[in-house]
């Protein structure tokens, strides 16, 4: 169920209905593939979806608008449901969306999912890797969302730090579910746990965030 939140609109409203009708369905889906075993999942996998779902989405459109962010990177766009959630909050605060979908198709039905919520002016859609993006966007970075695969999730986190301003967030979803990225996700964390100037903690939203940002000051003992 979507959390209470003021109307995002008609017609963004409407695409994200639609948007979260195919994913009820392609969870029932997923249960039944994952129930069969076998290869079957891994060769179905990427056609689906694979949403961040609405707690996520509201979550990550009240981070954008409360942190006042404007350049914002989105690493695993899929069909644009979390894409829409964020475009529609910097649209808010007058910023720019960077979204990177490798797959050609998902790319499509993103960009057409945008144009029907009317909120593709905001947004520059990709597909090269999250290195290559870093390097070429025109300022410091104020919020990246990770939600692609999960062993590129410390790479492209070492991508986007040395750009993300002080004060900037990373946001990592899938840390709690699915259990079978337990020991990848472990990894992430610890990486993360290591740098002396990030601030992280993970937070049990939709399937686990973890939130990390970049200390503006440093203890001085
Ligand atoms: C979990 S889904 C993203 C779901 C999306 N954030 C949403 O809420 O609708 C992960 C996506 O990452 C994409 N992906 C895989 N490798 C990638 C990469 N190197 N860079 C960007 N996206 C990638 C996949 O094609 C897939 O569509």
């Amino acid at each position: 169920m979507r959390p209470s939140a003021p109307s995002l609109g008609p017609r963004i409203e409407s695409v994200l209905a639609d948007l979260e009708a195919r994913s009820g369905k392609e969870q029932q889906e997923l249960e039944a593939l994952r129930a069969a075993g076998g290869t079957a999942l891994r060769e179905r996998a990427g056609s689906f979806m694979l949403d961040v779902g609405p707690e996520v989405g509201l979550f990550l459109n009240t981070l954008v608008r409360v942190s006042g962010a404007r350049t914002v990177v989105e690493v695993g766009g899929s069909v644009g449901y979390s894409t829409l959630w964020l475009a529609e909050a910097v649209r808010a605060t007058g910023g720019r969306l960077y979204s990177i979908e490798v797959d050609k198709d998902k790319q499509d039905e993103q960009r057409a999912n945008l144009i029907a919520a009317g909120l593709d002016a905001h947004v520059e859609l990709t597909t090269c890797e999250a290195p290559e993006l870093a390097e070429s966007l025109p300022g410091p970075i104020d919020l990246v969302l990770l939600d692609h695969w999960k062993e590129l999730y410390i790479r492209d986190f070492e991508a986007c730090w040395p750009l993300l301003r002080p004060g900037g967030l990373i946001v990592a979803d899938n840390v709690l579910v699915p259990q079978k990225n337990a020991e990848v996700i472990g990894r992430y964390r610890r990486h993360i746990s290591g740098l002396s100037d990030a601030q992280s903690q993970m937070l049990a939203v939709g399937d686990g965030l973890e939130v990390t940002t970049k200390r503006e000051d440093f203890p001085v003992d």
